[in-house]
């Protein structure tokens, strides 16, 4: 028979009970122990959700307290020193290492966060030593979780990172040389015994993680899967099977690098339906497929008629033992469940899948393919049904948006001058001083802030009670700055539940949810917004809030938008038309709000982009520079439309440059803010090899840990940056937005960060 696969669940639960348990526990309000038990809990419940929906092969160990690769660290005994060295219990180690500790005498930043893949979703880098040893933990997630199924009755197939995944993505830490692969050998003795206990424990397969394969690998890396496979090969029935899992890409690049004798091996059938025929091809004479046909990524109902077609077409080569049908990815990346959605159209719910509703899928369309359609005859009726509604639906489709996207001509990409014209302007109407300060855009979203809005949405306070609640808000933000003495206030972003799910609620074309969200790092998450439709602006978004700000403001007040780019990256795309399409039409929405805010009066405009980066596709070429220039025409068209006078700024919250520097110039932003605290400053050196014209603020401070980062940390910093760019052309901020700080932590570093910029101010003002 064909057997169904799930490779991830969420595990934030369906009411983020996930977070709520770790935030508690971080603000001491519940036990460890406590923590724990919820955590257990909710395996428990989501393992019981994908028996109940038929699924044959659940995973294990998908779940995490912060991240999923943190968790592999420490199991793997890879912790860096400073964490180790004051005796905090395991689980405070842990999310020391994940989000920083400074308390009770231990102070430690947070290892490095970065995008998984290209997805929305945050890793914890592994930082290797020189000499750096491995040593598996006395009792391994993997092996607990997998115990605490088979108790439960469930037997699951535990999930593990693969060593050449884990290592690729992994980092020598600050001041070390090594490259990570290198630790190869040193770190398979670890996965060898992790894999013995885990078949001593009974589990017959183990999902092994090696998404690295869909990039375009260096060689040393490239050639490290041999060994590394070779190795479990020899190990035979000591181990379970594998299955070598692959996903957001296709892996025909990589075809060589796939073990021969492996168990399985799991392809992305959703991204790259096209590899299928050239890897069964290339498997081996016994190797299974795991056809990836159910969407980890997004939100749409599958076509069960066509994705019972992929994998017919594959059981006609392999037969129905040697196939596996299965999500493309973990669903980790996909809200919890449709059934919590009370308040959405129910024409447009019909069109969407979640991952508990997707669990069904997968077990319907392996049972379709095993038994014959006939089994699951009403399942694929309703299903057709839904997939042709929304196929002719009028609600997707505004000629308005069309005419005017066709009427786009080359002028409304560009400024009116160039920019030695334009700064000189900017800096006639704005006269800042030296290294100007400021900030991202977002303060601390407080407790108060937040319940005000659910009042607002239960209709417990007005509409009028909230706005004024809001003004408040953006009153105190501009008294705080202006005691603080920084240079370009921003308003602060209270009215904000999320900067893309609140421009979502304000455009034509979209749905929004009210309990979908998605995990994005540790216990923070998002309900991205759904685009059903062709996008279109009613009224204008973000005037009101920023307008008010600027009347009670004695300093440039920054007006502040999420770019086109990232609202598309950040949403829930249509897959009916090209993410460049669904890009302009965004454009075209922004600029009208651009051009509304200057009118206003707002003379400086910040549009963030920090997705423009994650959706840069993960292999170089052909589809990437076509990426590139649509998402670099997408935000030009958004902030064009302005005045020389008016100074446009833009965010990243990231600085690894290199690959893509090109768009970054080509965007032609007047001001750049990015995140550069957790990063070389070496970094900065594409902006001098290029002799980038225009002005940068590389972050000064790490804003995703409440640690206070001293003034000496901080000079240490400019003083570095100061070895690549021109003091004229440097802004000091923090990395990013500080939506997610308290306000103690947020006031004692702003206020270092601007002692630090006076020292410097003085020193280079003759
Ligand atoms: N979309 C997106 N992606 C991003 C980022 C981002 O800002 N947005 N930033 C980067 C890092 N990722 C981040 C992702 C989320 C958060 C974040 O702060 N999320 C909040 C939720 C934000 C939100 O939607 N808030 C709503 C709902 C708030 C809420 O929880 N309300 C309570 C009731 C009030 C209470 O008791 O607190 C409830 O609904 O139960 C609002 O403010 O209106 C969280 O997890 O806590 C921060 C950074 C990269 N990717
Ligand atoms: C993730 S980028 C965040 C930018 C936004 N303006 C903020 O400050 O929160
Ligand atoms: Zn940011």
């Amino acid at each position: 028979m064909v057997q169904s696969a799930v490779l991830g669940f969420p595990r934030m639960g369906v009411n983020r009970d996930l977070k709520k348990a770790t935030e508690n526990y971080w603000a001491g309000k519940i036990s460890q122990e406590e923590l724990l038990t919820e955590a257990k809990r909710l395996r428990l419940a989501h393992w019981k959700i994908q028996k109940d929906a038929g699924v044959d092969i659940i995973p294990s160990n998908d779940f995490a307290l912060y991240d999923q690769v943190l968790s592999h660290i420490q199991d793997f005994g890879a912790v860096p020193e400073r964490y180790t060295k004051d005796g905090l219990d395991t689980v405070d180690q842990y999310f020391a290492m994940g989000r920083g500790h400074q308390k009770g005498g231990v102070d430690v930043p947070s290892l490095e966060m970065v995008k998984w893949f290209d997805s929305n979703y945050h890793y914890v880098k592994p930082t290797l030593q020189d000499n750096q040893t491995f040593k598996l933990s006395a009792s391994p997630k993997a092996v607990v979780e997998f115990n605490e199924a088979k108790e439960a009755g469930i037997v699951t197939r535990p999930v593990l990172v693969g060593p050449v995944s884990f290592l690729h993505l992994g980092k020598a830490d600050r001041g070390q040389s090594v490259e990570p692969i290198d630790l190869l050998e040193k770190l398979l003795p670890v996965y060898e015994e992790l894999l013995v206990q885990l078949k001593q424990a009974g589990a017959e397969t183990v999902q092994i993680d090696e998404p690295v394969l869909v990039f375009d690998l260096p060689a040393k890396t490239k050639a490290a899967f041999k060994p590394a496979y070779e190795k479990f090969a020899s190990l035979g029935d000591k181990i379970p099977k594998l299955v070598f899992t692959t996903y957001f890409g296709d892996i025909v690049h990589n075809l060589d690098l796939v073990p021969k004798d492996i168990y399985a091996v799991h392809i992305d059938l959703v991204r790259n339906p096209e590899q299928l025929e050239t890897v069964i091809g290339a498997l081996g004479p016994q190797t299974v497929l795991s056809a990836g046909v159910v969407d980890g990524r997004n939100i749409w109902k599958t076509n069960l008629k066509r994705a019972i077609e992929t994998v017919e077409s594959a059981v006609q080569k392999l037969g129905k033992e040697r196939v596996i049908v299965a999500t493309s990815s973990s669903l980790l990346h996909t809200p919890h469940t449709l059934a919590s959605e009370k308040k959405l159209d129910a024409e447009i719910a019909d069109w969407f899948s979640f991952a508990s509703e997707k669990t069904v899928e997968v077990a319907v369309i392996a049972k379709a393919v095993t038994e014959g359609p006939a089994a699951v005859r009403e399942q694929l009726e309703a299903n057709a049904k839904s997939i042709q509604a929304r196929a002719t639906s009028p609600r997707t489709n505004d000629p308005k948006v069309k005419e005017r996207q066709s009427k786009i001509v080359a002028a409304d990409y560009n400024r009116k001058s160039e920019f030695p014209a334009r700064i000189s302007s900017q800096q006639a109407k704005l006269k800042l001083p030296l290294f100007p300060t400021t900030t991202i855009g977002s303060f601390p979203q407080t407790k108060e802030i937040r319940l005000s809005r659910t009042k607002l949405t239960k209709g417990e306070i007005t509409a009028q009670e909230y706005d004024s609640f809001i003004e408040k808000e953006i009153r105190d933000n501009v008294k705080i700055q202006e005691e603080l003495g920084l240079d370009v206030f921003v308003h602060g972003e209270p009215e904000r539940n999320d900067m893309v799910q609140y421009f979502g609620e304000r455009l034509d074309g979209y749905a929004f949810t009210t309990h979908a969200w998605v995990q994005s790092y540790g216990s923070r998450c998002v309900r991205p917004p759904i685009i059903v439709g062709d996008i279109s602006r009613p009224a204008p978004m973000t005037v009101k809030e920023s307008k008010y700000a600027v009347s009670v403001s004695s300093k440039p007040m920054k007006g502040m938008l999420t770019g086109p780019v990232t609202c598309l990256r950040w949403s829930f795309p249509r897959d009916d038309v090209h993410q460049s399409v669904q890009a302009e039409q965004l454009a075209l929405a922004l600029r009208d709000e651009v051009v509304d805010l200057e009118a206003a009066g707002i003379d400086v405009i910040q549009v963030d982009e920090p997705a423009l980066r994650e959706g840069l596709p993960l292999r170089s070429g052909k589809e990437r520079d076509a990426y590139l220039k649509w998402a670099v025409q997408a935000f030009r068209l958004s902030t064009t439309g302005v005045e020389d006078s008016t100074q446009i700024h833009s965010h990243f919250c990231y600085s690894e440059f290199q690959d893509f520097f090109h768009a970054i110039a080509a965007l032609d932003a007047d001001v750049l803010s990015i995140e550069n605290s957790k990063s070389d400053a070496k970094l900065l050196g594409v902006f001098v090899d290029s002799a980038y014209p225009r002005h940068i603020g590389p972050g000064v401070y790490d804003i995703h840990s409440p640690r206070v980062p001293s003034e000496q940390e901080i000079k240490d910093r400019i003083e570095e940056m100061l070895q690549y760019l021109k003091p004229e052309q440097l802004w000091i901020n923090p990395d990013c937005g500080l939506k997610t700080r308290q306000w103690k932590e947020t006031k004692e570093a702003l206020a270092n960060m601007i002692a630090a910029t006076k020292h410097f101010r003085a020193k280079y003002t003759k």
